[in-house]
């Protein structure tokens, strides 16, 4: 049964370019849609649409048949949640990020959080990692850590913007037979990660102004989606 489904997306950049157009996405609980495609093509922004985080002109995103409207903006964050490549500048520690976060009123609507030190240590982190200032951190400590934190909040549907960008193959593997039980839209310029990971495929190509796709790009004929 479908959990996230997005009809008809569209959004229009600056110069009047179509960056993506009638995108249609199905997402059953379970499903790793990868989303793949050039750099440039909208990757980013489209998972930052499906989060109500920045607008889109066209088309509609529901979860569970509802639209965000009906939840909450807060509420549909805390449930469609995007996790960016790099975590935002935080003052603190990981841990701090985590005790705030549980508190927004949208997160004391779910009845079970998990513990980001133990789905950490599972990744090679240990729980000092969770009590350390972000700045103390290493890139791929950085990358861990917010992503623990993004799963023990417990989202319906995971939003992953190359989660495992910055870990080393080790960790990579790790985090990937965490990642692949949830529900997510994972970004990621890896074929090899694919295979491992994903149940479909959407890939993104660069559109001209009218929406067509760009033919003068080379491997960027069409938005199709494999399954
Ligand atoms: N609101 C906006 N107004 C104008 N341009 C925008 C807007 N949002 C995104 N863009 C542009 O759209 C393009 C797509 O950006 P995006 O980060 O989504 O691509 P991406 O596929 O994730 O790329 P990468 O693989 O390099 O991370 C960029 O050129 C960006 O500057």
């Amino acid at each position: 049964m479908t959990m996230l489904e997005a009809t008809g997306l569209s959004m229009q950049v600056g110069d009047g370019r179509w960056l993506f157009k009638e995108i249609d996405i199905y997402l059953s609980k379970g499903d790793v849609l990868v989303l793949r495609g050039p750099s440039g093509a909208g990757k980013t922004t489209l998972l930052k649409c499906l989060a109500e985080l920045v607008p889109y002109d066209e088309g509609q995103v529901k979860l569970h048949g509802k639209e965000a409207t009906e939840y909450g903006i807060p509420l549909w964050r805390s449930r469609v949640m995007y996790v960016p490549q790099r975590p935002a500048i935080h003052t603190g520690t990981p841990m701090d990020l985590f005790n705030m976060a549980k508190n927004f009123a949208s997160q004391k609507e779910k009845k079970t959080l998990d513990d980001p030190t133990q789905i950490g240590m599972q990744w090679n982190l240990s729980e000092s990692h969770f009590t350390e200032n972000w700045s103390n951190l290493s890139g791929g400590e950085m990358q861990r850590a917010a992503l623990a934190v993004a799963l023990a909040l417990n989202p319906e549907v995971l939003l992953l913007d190359e989660p495992t960008s910055a870990l080393d193959p080790e960790s990579t593997l790790l985090v990937e037979k965490t990642l692949k039980t949830k529900t997510c839209i994972w970004i990621t310029h890896s074929s090899e990660q694919e295979s491992r990971v994903a149940t479909n495929t959407l890939t993104l190509k660069r559109l001209t102004k009218s929406g067509e796709a760009d033919d003068s790009m080379s491997d960027r004929t069409a938005t199709t989606i494999s399954m």
